[in-house]
């Protein structure tokens, strides 16, 4: 529980420097309290050993598949859907032979009883199989370990390569010295040994189901050099600034940001409109993203303690504020109100997303309707309430634009075992902002 570094003190993690395999998980809850009982990976014992599993997502039958898992005599001894997939991992599929598992088979048989969402890391023995649901809801990439001589260089090779890991952002790579090698494919289940990475099987949607890749990893989520789908995230987000100042330009004299998430939209917009970037609030570092907090009160102590107003940079001014979403609105309204009282003549709210209405059921931890603050009565006045001149959102037409014009359709397979160039289908989820939810919801 808590921080990586608060969670495991150096003591700790001395005792994992004999090893050379391992699987780990820092945990966003969102099935499930945040308890330890929770935290991953979940270990079972099984028939033919141990296994590990460590899960990004969230399942949408989550629900019906833990009765139904039950109704099998299974036992379950938390709330989290993580466990859930680790039992249904456990159980022997039909046709397997007595002596060793069929994880192909296995992992098979999950995807039939869940369709997403999960990116699923399994070790078993001195194996790891790593997994992406067929509509590749969450994201997971792998990396190879190279010297660090060669960690800076773009000439490294494959035969420098010291050892494999698996994330799901690209970001982390760096700091443990290894470089980006691929996405594991919406379906794929890959499997990573000491004979290096094999792609075993890509599991397909049903026919005529398009991938449906977070879209609010995008807007939010994943940090701004990480890289999905060939692209680095800082690029799409100021590519939707970009945007947001073509669909809602504003009369003002300066742009800025709501630090951190929003900063690279804030510059595109500043580079699309003209108006002069500036940075009008301080942000402490040491107060984390608040939006992840697990409760309201977290969620609304930590925007308190974060922003300081940096005057003498915009007293007088009208501020077009950029901010990457608003979503139960506990950050905004204090912002503009301390921007307003440190002299700011207006400030105006663009926001680089759509309003989002609808809950997630896979991965981000808006479970209900009534916490957006697009549902509530206020948001028919919504700049009233705030207290802003005036709040434009982007289109979900601009952000999916902004999104996709990045993603080269055709992509060289090369690397999964096939040398043709192939089409690969593009695909978003934006459940939340549109209703649309990439699979059927059964309750
Ligand atoms: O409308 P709300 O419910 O307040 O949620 C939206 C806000 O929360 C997030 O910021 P957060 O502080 O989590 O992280 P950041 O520093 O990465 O922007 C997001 O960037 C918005 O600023
Ligand atoms: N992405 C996550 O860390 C969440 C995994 C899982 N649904 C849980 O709540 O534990
Ligand atoms: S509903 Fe929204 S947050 Fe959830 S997976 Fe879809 S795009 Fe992402
Ligand atoms: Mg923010």
């Amino acid at each position: 529980m808590g921080l990586v570094n608060t969670a495991f003190p150096p003591d700790a993690l001395l005792k994992l420097r004999y090893g050379n395999l391992g699987i780990c998980h820092t945990r966003y809850s969102t099935t499930g309290i945040s308890e330890l009982q929770n935290c991953q990976p979940f270990v079972v014992d099984t028939l033919h050993g141990k296994i590990a599993v460590a899960h990004n997502g969230e399942l949408v039958n989550a629900h019906a598949l833990r009765k139904k898992v039950m109704r099998h005599g299974v036992g379950l001894s938390t709330c989290s859907d993580s466990e859930l997939i680790t039992q249904l991992l456990a159980l022997n599929p039909p046709l397997e032979e007595q002596d060793a598992p069929d994880w192909v088979a296995r992992i098979k048989n999950l995807m039939t009883e869940t369709p997403t969402s999960y990116s699923l890391l399994v070790m078993f023995k001195d194996v790891i199989y790593a997994v992406r649901d067929p509509y590749g809801n969450r994201p997971l990439c792998i990396g190879r370990l190279v010297p660090i001589s060669k960690l800076h260089s773009t000439g490294a090779e494959e035969e420098d390569t010291e050892g494999w890991v698996v994330s799901s952002e690209s970001c982390s790579f760096q700091s443990i010295g290894a470089k980006y090698y691929r996405e594991v494919l919406p379906g794929e289940i890959v499997q990573i040994s000491k004979h290096g990475v094999k792609s075993l099987s890509v599991v397909p949607r049903p026919e005529g189901d398009l991938p449906a890749f977070c879209i609010f990893e995008y807007v939010y989520f994943a940090r701004p050099d990480s890289i999905f789908e060939g692209q680095m995230v800082y690029t799409v987000r100021q590519r939707c600034g970009r945007q947001l100042a073509i669909e809602a330009p504003t009369d003002a004299d300066v742009v800025s940001t709501v630090p951190e998430s929003a900063t690279p939209a804030a510059l595109g917009y500043a580079q699309q409109s003209g108006l002069p970037y500036i940075e009008v609030l301080c942000k402490n570092r040491y107060v984390g993203r608040t939006f992840i907090q697990p409760n309201t009160r977290l969620r609304q102590l930590g925007v308190a303690k974060k922003f300081g107003a940096l005057t003498d940079n915009f007293a007088g001014k009208r501020v077009v504020l950029i901010d990457d979403s608003i979503v139960r609105g506990n950050t905004i309204s204090p912002i503009i109100k301390l921007l307003k009282e440190a002299g700011a003549t207006e400030v105006h709210i663009r926001v680089a997303s759509p309003p989002l209405r609808f809950p997630c059921y896979m991965g981000i931890n808006i479970p209900t309707k009534e916490e957006l603050i697009a549902n509530k009565p206020e948001f028919q006045n919504i700049a009233g309430y705030i207290g802003a001149a005036s709040v434009q959102y982007l289109t979900v037409e601009g952000l999916v634009s902004a999104v996709q014009q990045g993603i080269a359709s055709h992509q060289d397979d090369e690397r999964i075992g096939s040398s043709s160039k192939s089409s690969k289908p593009v695909g978003h989820c934006t459940a939340c902002l549109t209703g649309k939810y990439p699979v059927e919801l059964e309750w």
